[in-house]
């Protein structure tokens, strides 16, 4: 039997204890599939003190996670405690300054630092995994460094932040505004504590980045993601868009154009039959398309104690089982700097704009739109009983249009004298 794996084990909060809880209830099953016993040697927290609901007894405690990362019986670092820098960076770095592997659900972390770390990584010989950090149990980083690898891809797309999605999901069949639904979200637990990495999109953004430098060889630039939260989306437009056929999703799309690298998380109408209209709740979805393969969608919980330590384990099975990818795929030298471009794909959008209701308003704002070449595919004036009859509210569905002849067209929109208030436009995007 080859040696014991040792694993020291940062962080003991949600993804940490089910990683024990893993490690203890599955140690045949691993060594059977690994040909060594995975074991945990030590375990770092703040608080020694806590009751953690797992039994702890026979691990080492270390208070100061850089010195866990540096023990002698100590082969990997498992990081699951957070933030991009702090306790979390200073571990990491030093397991890697010791030639020792990281595994990590830290998105934040590789979004910020992802290049310098997984050089550092290479130097000293060692190697960084991060399935867990993208969309919690789905195994998206092994289906594209591992499964497509034979693909170049075309497209990654998908909902990746199960608090967003259970947000706009829960508005949509309760009729609830934004603001009822957050404080239903916080009740229960699911936001982050700083909430805007969920609602404001960063937490989404940052598992985008990191698919993006997979997918098409590059550095992650997390800092050139167009991000948008969901914050501003009101139970008007997902019930305008439902009467429509189409669902609100915070959706992730990158792809590599004539022009750069386009990545953006925003607010989106997805069509209601689609695979990712359908999606409740905090469950995550990643469509993958690459030019062989076509199109691939992988649908699971995207975070749970369960699940994203389910993701830890498999990147620890292969460290075990001797399997090492570099981190992004491909060494990191050869990842190359992106340029990045604002998105350009025409599509169709959703606008909601309300007007005074006088003669040749609505004239005016389909001229705003004709001026910019812009299409409209369908216009209707809502009638809404209780609405104050000196106002208009008009939706309008416009044909495929480039996002800057949109922005412009809303531009104009406020000349016309006619607004009240700004108006509503959300892309409708085709998948
Ligand atoms: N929860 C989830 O579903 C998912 C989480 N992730 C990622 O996994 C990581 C961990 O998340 P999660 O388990 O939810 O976080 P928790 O807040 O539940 O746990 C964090 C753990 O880290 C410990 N910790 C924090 N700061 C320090 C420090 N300075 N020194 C030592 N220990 C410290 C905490 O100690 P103490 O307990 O003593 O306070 C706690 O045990 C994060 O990067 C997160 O983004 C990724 C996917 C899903
Ligand atoms: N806050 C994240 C946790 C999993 O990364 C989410 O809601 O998806």
């Amino acid at each position: 039997m080859t040696a014991p794996l040792r694993l020291g084990l940062a962080g003991l909060g949600t993804v940490g204890i089910g990683v024990v809880k893993i490690v203890q209830r599955h140690a045949g099953l691993i060594t059977a599939r690994t040909g060594r016993p995975v074991t945990i040697t030590a375990v770092s927290a703040r608080d020694r003190t806590k009751n953690r609901d797992a039994d702890l007894s026979a691990y080492a405690w270390e208070d100061d996670p850089v010195a866990l990362a540096r023990r002698d019986d100590v082969d990997v670092l498992i990081e699951v405690m957070g933030g991009h820098d702090g306790p979390a960076r200073a571990a990491t770095e030093a397991a890697i300054a010791a030639g020792k592997d990281v595994v990590t659900a830290n998105k934040a972390l590789l979004a910020h630092h992802g290049q310098e770390l997984a050089e550092a990584a290479e130097a000293a010989g060692a190697v960084i995994r991060f399935e867990a950090a993208v969309a919690g149990g789905i195994p998206v980083i092994k289906a594209l460094t591992e499964g497509l690898a034979g693909n170049e891809i075309r497209r990654v797309m998908g909902v990746m932040n199960g608090t967003c999605n259970y947000i706009l999901t829960r508005m949509q069949a309760a009729g609830l505004p934004y603001a009822t639904v957050f404080e239903e979200a916080r009740q229960l637990g699911y936001l982050e504590a700083d909430p805007n990495l969920d609602v404001g999109g960063i937490d989404a953004g940052h598992k985008l980045s990191l698919l993006a430098a997979i997918a098409f060889g590059t550095r992650v630039s997390f800092d050139k993601v167009e991000l948008e939260g969901i914050g501003n989306v009101s139970i008007e437009d997902i019930n305008l868009a439902d009467e429509m056929g189409y669902h609100i999703k915070l959706l992730g799309v990158a792809q590599m154009s004539g022009r750069g690298l386009e990545q953006r998380m925003t607010p989106c109408l997805v069509p209601a039959e689609s695979p990712l209209g359908q999606l409740q709740g905090g469950t995550n979805m990643v469509v993958l398309e690459g030019d062989s393969v076509g199109q691939i969608v992988l649908r699971g919980p995207g975070a749970g104690e369960g699940p994203t330590a389910s993701a830890v384990m498999a990147d620890v099975i292969d460290l075990a089982r001797g399997l090492r990818i570099s981190t992004f795929g491909q060494p990191a030298a050869t990842l190359a700097q992106p340029v990045a471009a604002r998105s350009a794909t025409p599509a169709p959008y959703y606008i909601r704009a309300t007007l005074l209701d006088k003669p040749g308003a609505l004239a005016k704002i389909a001229t705003c739109l004709g001026e910019a070449g812009i299409s409209i595919d369908q216009m209707r004036q809502l009638n809404k009983p209780g609405e104050k009859d000196d106002l208009a509210v008009v939706l309008i569905v416009t044909h495929k249009a480039a996002p800057a002849d949109i922005a412009h067209a809303l531009d104009q929109f406020g000349a016309t004298g006619v607004m009240l208030g700004a108006p509503v436009a959300i892309r409708i995007e085709a998948v």
